[in-house]
């Protein structure tokens, strides 16, 4: 299986912030979340990957090639959506698209109309008037209309609509029919993932936890409740973080086996979601 995107112990430090020896892949023909609370370098790590940023130490391919000789390459065959505006606001989409067309060879005047009218979107409109929502299919119509391979979304749920939300969900599904496009998209709303997401790529502090396929997380990890009385020092150690209270004990296992194998059926065995598993990971880490 061909990586489109490739980082090997990568490093970069701002002050107090250090993103550690991240070495991950995302996998072509598949939807990659990135997921990861506040500031614990998402968008640091997504600059690295558009060059934006340079890495401290380690490297970082994208298609197999590198950004030192083949950056013009690279850029082509990635459509990059921001939840930032990044269009002139005094112009209309038709006025920025004729800005942009003429950086992509593969532009597809075609392909471009089609998502205008499939996104019902205002050719002539200034796009300071535009939603949020209407922000992102511009952002989106763009990256579609240069037929790019590499989709990356940083951010591109959050502030929507639960509605819009669900719709640009079952449009990037429908993108991916192609089979050839990759899309790589950082979130918070953990439940985009549990839709979507092939592949989940979790980081904390600047490191990376893991990327696993989203289906394997529910066979490895599990939430464990059980009594009080269950817990000593040794038992402890085999979670990753745990709640007690007086009703008993919460926690997060990582070997959701070895924990049958040591408690049997004295303790409730369950599913995490998403949002459970960074909760506990990050209380964890504390
Ligand atoms: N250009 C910069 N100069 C200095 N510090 C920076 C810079 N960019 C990011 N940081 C710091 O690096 C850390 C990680 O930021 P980053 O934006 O990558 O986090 P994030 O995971 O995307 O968070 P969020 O989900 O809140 O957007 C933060 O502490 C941030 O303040």
């Amino acid at each position: 299986m061909e990586n489109v995107i490739e980082l090997k112990h990568v490093d970069k430090s701002f002050g107090d912030f250090h993103l550690k020896n991240i070495s991950m892949v995302v996998k072509k023909g598949y939807i990659t979340g990135f997921i990861g609370g506040n500031g614990v370098g998402k968008s640091t790590t997504i600059k690295l990957i558009m060059n934006l940023l340079q890495p401290d130490s380690g490297s970082i391919s994208i298609f197999g090639l590198n950004y030192k000789q083949y950056e013009k390459m690279i850029k082509q065959r990635i459509g990059f959506v921001f939840d930032e505006n990044m269009f002139y606001e005094q112009l209309t989409l038709a006025e920025m698209k004729d800005i942009i067309r003429p950086s992509y060879i593969n532009w597809d005047e075609k392909q471009f109309n089609h998502y205008v009218e499939q996104f019902e979107l205002p050719l002539n409109k200034k796009i300071k008037s535009f939603s949020k929502g209407m922000m992102m299919k511009a952002s989106l119509t763009i990256a579609l209309s240069h037929h790019a391979e590499l989709i990356i979304m940083d951010e591109p749920t959050s502030g929507l609509d639960p509605i819009f939300r669900r719709e640009l969900l079952d449009i990037l599904h429908h993108i991916m029919q192609d089979g050839d496009k990759t899309i790589f998209f950082s979130t918070h709303i953990t439940t985009d993932l549990e839709r979507i997401a092939d592949y989940i790529t979790f980081i904390h502090n600047g490191e990376l936890i893991f990327t696993k396929k989203t289906y394997e997380i529910a066979e490895e990890y599990a939430l464990v409740k059980g009594g009080m009385e269950l817990l000593d020092r040794d038992t402890e150690q085999e979670f990753i973080s745990i709640r007690k209270s007086n009703a008993g004990f919460e926690a997060l296992t990582s070997n959701k086996a070895r924990i049958e194998d040591i408690f049997g059926d004295l303790v409730l065995v369950e599913r995490p979601t998403i949002e459970e598993l960074m909760f506990y990971t990050k209380k964890g880490a504390k």
